[in-house]
């Protein structure tokens, strides 16, 4: 039997309004987010990832379609209801910053204190639990710039879940670990989901990362979907754009240049001339 979505987006457009008019990002987009899984979405720089996700949060409105969020339509929220939502998903964006003035037991309390009125005693035992979830209770006296950035990371992703989200995004989670840190990230957040039986949406281009860890993945360029799969699906497939993207080859569907005039016409243009 199918699992049941935490996430629907259908028939979603998105333009950000510019000097020089709308700038259209996202074009027909339907993708589905079912409950306990993790699904990654992949795509050159500037497909419209994170704009994605800014959307899903609420941050940001369709200009059509729509992204339903428990089943509720997130951009008919009012501001109230689209606060208690934000409050159940937990996010962690591109390097996951810390609090550098704050050690790392308040930067995992912080939201416990800021959105809950639970006792101090109650915090102080959440915040080790998740701080043990992530292998770094004992470190919940240190301070950020003591610890290295694979630690600081997995500290960003307890202070993700401090409140137990129905819904985790992550942009980039990955970017610049070494790759045994990548590796302890990647397996954290299959745990973390799991324990929590939570539902997770990554924004990356680890592609080999994401195999290993995630139940679908979905291939997006220039704002639309353009492939998706299960790992086994995505490893099998003849697609050009997958393939390009699981070979790591610099040119293929994803051009390596930018658009622009052909360099015979733009080096020779004024010789022509
Ligand atoms: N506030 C904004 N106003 C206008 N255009 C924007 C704005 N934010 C992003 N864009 C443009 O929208 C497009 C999509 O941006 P987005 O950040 O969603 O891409 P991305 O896929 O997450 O990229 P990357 O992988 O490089 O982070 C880009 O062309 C970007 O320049």
């Amino acid at each position: 039997m199918p699992t049941e979505s935490l996430v629907e987006i259908r028939g979603l457009n998105f333009a950000y309004d510019t000097d020089s008019g709308p700038r259209k990002v996202l074009e027909g987009i339907d993708m589905s987010f079912h409950k306990g899984k993790v699904v990654a979405i992949m795509g050159g720089s500037g497909c419209g990832k994170t704009t994605l996700l800014r959307l899903i949060g609420g941050q940001l409105r369709p200009s059509a379609g729509e992204v339903k969020v428990a089943g509720h339509a997130v951009h008919r929220m009012n501001t109230r209801e689209l606060y208690a939502l934000r409050r159940r998903m937990g996010m962690l964006f591109q390097f996951g910053a810390l609090f550098t003035d704050m050690s790392v037991f308040d930067n995992v309390a912080f939201q416990m204190r800021e959105h809950t009125d639970l006792p101090e005693e109650l915090i102080r035992d959440m915040v080790l639990l998740k701080l043990q979830a992530v292998g770094l209770r004992g470190a919940a006296g240190l301070m950020p710039n003591e610890l290295s950035g694979g630690m600081a990371r997995r500290v960003a992703l307890a202070r993700a879940v401090a409140l137990d989200p129905m819904l985790i995004m992550y942009d980039e989670p990955f970017t610049g670990l070494d790759p045994i840190s990548l590796g302890v990230i990647g397996q954290l957040i299959r745990k973390l989901n799991d324990a929590l039986g939570a539902t997770s949406i990554m924004v990356t281009h680890d592609i080999q990362e994401s195999l290993q860890i995630v139940d679908y993945i979905y291939f997006m360029s220039a704002g639309r979907v353009v492939a998706q799969g299960t790992p086994d699906e995505i490893r099998a497939s003849r697609d050009p754009f997958v393939h390009q993207f699981v070979h790591a080859e610099a040119d293929g569907p994803v051009p390596f240049h930018y658009p622009a005039v052909s360099v015979a016409d733009s080096l020779l243009g004024g010789v022509r001339g």
